[in-house]
């Protein structure tokens, strides 16, 4: 008896392990993209390409893939949620469960929100601009009275679940992967449980999310630039947690490359 329990434990063991994917997308372009301005935790909309592209790159690509989902997260920003309703509207499952979590905000940009990245880069120089940017512990000066868009953060009701000492001022990109790293597990769980999760963010907590996803280093992430409406597909081995395959990129290969490098440059 106790033979036959072992025989089945570890037929048990060997089952073949299944997969699940998780599709990850940037927001269209935003008002704030277009006129190449920090941007942050200000709720800037999406311009109107930006919502053209939602449906005609980010759901677009999608539906080629076949891909279907049970559920979507995104931030507590209307440049996400509109991503979102847009591409569940274009692929015909505006019925699906959305959360929205302020977890999945913008890094906070500090007292640059609002500023223009080539205006600051004349002030400031190149290399520091870059630094603030891109550097892991670049830490953008904290937000204060005098920042325009000041009393509209703070007095966001989309942010009223925020608990006061975690409302930033300004954030590294070290401190926004610190922040996704509980909603990170959360979402992995779900993965790992079969759930078909489209995860639809923001340029730098889409690279923080890749790092906890991809494991990269402090340095490699400092070279990710993510462009918009573009989704990224990972698949999970459901029993390991661990990636299977190369993670995919949906979408026209040299478009993407050119929209990589416009992300990375600080712009006109
Ligand atoms: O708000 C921002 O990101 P988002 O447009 O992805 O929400 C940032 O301003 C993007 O700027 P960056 O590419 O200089 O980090």
């Amino acid at each position: 008896m106790r033979e036959l329990c072992e025989l089945l434990q570890c037929q048990a063991n060997n089952l073949m392990s299944r997969t699940n994917q998780l599709v990850l997308v940037r927001h269209g372009e935003s008002e704030f993209n277009l006129k190449n301005l920090f941007c942050g935790w200000h709720d800037a909309p999406l311009s109107a390409g930006g919502l053209e592209e939602a449906r005609i790159l980010a759901a677009a690509n999608l539906n080629e893939a076949n891909m279907v989902f049970d559920k979507v997260y995104c931030s507590k920003l209307c440049r996400s949620r509109t991503t979102v309703e847009a591409i569940l509207s274009e692929m015909q499952c505006s019925f699906l469960p959305i959360v929205s979590d302020w977890r999945l905000n913008e890094r906070h940009y500090g007292n640059l929100t609002g500023v223009n990245k080539r205006v600051l880069a004349n002030q400031y120089g190149e290399e520091q601009v870059q630094f603030w940017r891109r550097n892991y512990d670049g830490l953008p000066p904290p937000i204060n009275e005098s920042n325009i868009y000041y009393y509209q953060i703070a007095n966001n009701p989309a942010f009223l679940d925020v608990p006061p000492n975690e409302f930033p001022l300004t954030e590294s990109m070290r401190m926004c992967v610190d922040r996704v790293a509980p909603i990170w597990l959360e979402i992995k769980k779900e993965v790992l449980m079969g759930a078909r999760i489209l995860l639809v963010v923001h340029g730098t907590v889409a690279r923080a999310l890749i790092k906890h996803i991809e494991g990269f280093s402090e340095e490699q992430i400092e070279k990710v630039n993510i462009p918009n409406s573009v989704p990224i597909v990972y698949e999970f081995n459901m029993k390991s947690g661990q990636l299977v395959g190369d993670v995919k990129y949906l979408g026209d290969s040299q478009y993407i490359e050119k929209m990589k490098k416009k992300v990375a440059a600080i712009g006109d």
